[in-house]
């Protein structure tokens, strides 16, 4: 039976990406993704908004909600300083398998742990499973129809802490409006858009930056 498109992105990682090189394996991706088969990768544009966002803040603990093949776990795990941890969370499994091998290959499996299952499953167990506090930093790139229940629960758990800066991608397209709505008019959050574009395309996205105020 032919490949996933998850699985010819990884072959591509896996042909022509240094091991072991993080920066090699997000241009080889974004080259990839450019120029042979587009993927839902955040990319190399919002990319560099993110990047930024994490070197500003250098986050100790950060939890991504949807990995897909591990580009952005990658990105945000090489800005991580010693002793930062990233837990990503993946609900698809043939995803999740894809992103292992990714997150293995650009040499981050020590700073990158991937759990599989759904969000809302997983969000009320972090404390207890894996002895987080709150989080300094969360990447929300999954399910536009679950940011906001996702970061409800989030408050719920008390997961969230003062300063605590969520960003959130593709809230123009595929668009999460409940989502902007919400943090846009709620006093729990300073919220701000950073305009770009849907990955490797010239059509409008952008990432919503939310900082929770407790
Ligand atoms: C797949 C797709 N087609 C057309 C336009 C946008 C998308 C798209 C882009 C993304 O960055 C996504 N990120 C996380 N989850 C998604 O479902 C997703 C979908
Ligand atoms: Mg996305």
């Amino acid at each position: 039976t032919r490949t996933t498109r998850p699985q010819r992105l990884l072959k591509a990682v896996q042909d022509r990406a240094i091991r072991g090189n993080p920066k090699s394996v997000i241009s080889v991706i974004d080259h990839y993704c450019r120029n042979q088969e587009w993927a839902m990768n955040v990319g190399d544009e919002k990319g560099f908004i993110l990047d930024s966002v994490v070197s500003e803040l250098n986050p100790q603990t950060v939890l991504e909600l949807g990995t897909y093949c591990g580009y952005s776990a990658v990105r945000i795990g090489r800005l991580l300083h010693s002793g930062a941890r990233l837990l990503t969370l993946e609900f698809n499994p043939d995803y999740a398998a894809v992103a292992r091998e990714v997150i293995s290959w650009a040499g981050l499996e020590n700073t990158v742990q991937l759990v599989e299952g759904a969000s809302g499953d997983w969000i009320p167990r972090l404390r207890e499973h894996f002895g987080i506090h709150t989080f300094d930093f969360i990447f929300l790139d999954h399910w536009k129809e679950g940011y906001l229940a996702d970061i409800k629960l989030l408050e719920e758990c008390r997961l969230l802490r003062k300063g605590t800066v969520l960003l959130a991608d593709n809230v123009v397209c595929p668009g999460a409006p409940d989502y902007l709505e919400y943090v846009r008019k709620s006093p729990l959050y300073d919220s701000r858009y950073f305009k770009s574009h849907l990955e490797y395309t010239k059509a409008e996205d952008g990432l919503e930056k939310s900082v929770y105020l407790g």
